[in-house]
């Protein structure tokens, strides 16, 4: 026997919990995808579709539910003879609109006809994307999936407006704009605002009930059959919704509690195994984390580890600097001045390492910040033992909160 074999007890099709995979029916959005189906409605009669803004947080079903419309939209305006394009773009890695438009051509331009990324006048790569539009005829709908990763906004009114201003005569375009940004909306420009955010869509954070429907759907296909107890999917379900209510989340949490049953043999997913696979998405949530972080960081991060252990947390950003100073003189490095050491606690509360919540003075005025540690200290005290440059503080860390506790 060979060291690899396929696995034939637990996974049937493993690569249905991937965030690739595309559902075939979408679960536990009902009233959104019937608001997303009005603000579509317009294409299917041939007239002039909506600009929909779309807004919610991470793992809430914007880029699956998007999919799924549009692929039903585009088999049912074949059916009614409507003639549709729908593109999709990641906007991830486009800043500009100029990479946007250049994207965008190239989505309609064969092999041999590709432009590079750069090297051509703005008002002809303008030409160009009208051509190209212009070209195709019928209804398009554009996905500006992460619009709020292009800096400069100009696109997206561009092609809005191109049919009043006489840029496009065959097609009529409409697009969608999909963001996790909450804050993107308000910073928009008022021109942008009014023709992007014609319609807008907010989902809300699944709860638990949502939760199981969407994994119960994928477990059915991706495991074997009475491989995955009701209440592995309950704990699965609960776990995601009192976190972010992101379907992502508990779908990553099924998959890693699959593996540690494949890994150890076992005839079915357990409670057990979900709470093992917590610990070990937690952990490398923390590593990754940690690891990202510059030796400064990892010093303000040793000093609050301190505070916590010794049960002083929340605690001021100017408590902690103290602590703070007495870990760099340890570790032989000039700290930073307050304000820059409070940018890194800024950065461990963005990263969900540390937690932070605003206080009032009360009469006397004036606010300020208090901070926790969010995180499990033993995974923390793990992960940053693996950042070798900082051995002899860890050590020295280690040491007092040895004595303390
Ligand atoms: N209602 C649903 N039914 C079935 N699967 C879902 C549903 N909602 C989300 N999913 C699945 O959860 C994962 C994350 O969803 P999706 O990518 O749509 O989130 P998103 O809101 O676009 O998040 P992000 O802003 O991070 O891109 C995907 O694997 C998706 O298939």
């Amino acid at each position: 026997m060979g060291i690899f074999q396929p696995d034939t007890e637990i996974f049937r099709q493993r690569d249905v919990l991937r965030e690739d995979y595309q559902p075939r029916e979408i679960v536990g959005r009902d009233e959104e995808l019937q608001r997303y189906i009005s603000a579509l409605q317009p294409v299917i009669n041939g007239d002039q579709p909506a600009n929909i803004f779309l807004y919610g947080k991470a793992g809430v079903g914007k880029t699956a539910c998007t999919r799924y419309l549009l692929g039903e939209l585009e088999s049912d305006a074949a059916e009614y003879d409507v003639e549709l394009t729908t593109v999709q773009l990641n906007c991830e890695d486009l800043n500009t609109s100029y990479q946007v438009a250049i994207q965008l051509i190239n989505k309609f331009r064969s092999q041999d006809e590709q432009l590079k990324p750069t090297g051509y006048p703005q008002w002809q790569v303008n030409e160009w994307l009208w051509d190209e539009l212009d070209g195709v005829g019928g209804t398009i709908i554009i996905v500006f999936d992460e619009v709020d990763h292009i800096e400069d906004d100009s696109i997206l009114y561009q092609i809005p407006r191109a049919r009043a201003n006489d840029n496009l005569e065959e097609s009529k375009v409409g697009i969608i704009g999909i963001s996790n940004d909450f804050k993107y909306r308000e910073g928009l420009s008022s021109k942008v605002q009014s023709s992007l955010c014609e319609k807008e869509l907010q989902f809300p954070a699944y709860n638990a009930n949502e939760l199981r429907a969407i994994l119960r759907q994928r477990a059915e296909i991706a495991f074997y059959d009475s491989i995955v107890p009701r209440e592995v999917i309950a704990k699965c379900a609960a776990f995601g919704a009192k976190d972010a209510g992101d379907a992502r989340q508990s779908l990553d949490l099924l998959m890693e509690a699959g593996d540690i049953a494949v890994q150890q043999d076992a005839e079915r997913v357990t409670e057990v195994h979900v709470d093992e696979a917590r610990k070990a998405l937690e952990r490398s949530r923390i590593v990754d984390g940690v690891t990202g972080l510059t030796q400064q960081g990892h010093l303000v991060l040793y000093a609050l580890l301190m505070l916590h252990e010794e049960r002083k947390t929340p605690i001021r950003a100017r408590d902690i600097q103290d602590r703070y100073e007495l870990v760099c003189d340890r570790a032989a490095i000039d700290p930073l001045v307050p304000r820059r050491m409070r940018d890194h606690l800024g950065e461990l509360a963005m990263l969900g390492i540390a937690s932070r919540i605003e206080r009032n003075k009360g009469e006397a005025g004036g606010r300020y910040y208090e901070y926790s540690l969010d995180t499990n200290s033993d995974l923390l005290l793990e992960a940053l033992e693996e950042t070798v440059d900082m051995v002899g503080v860890t050590e020295a860390i280690q040491k007092r909160i040895d004595q303390t506790g």
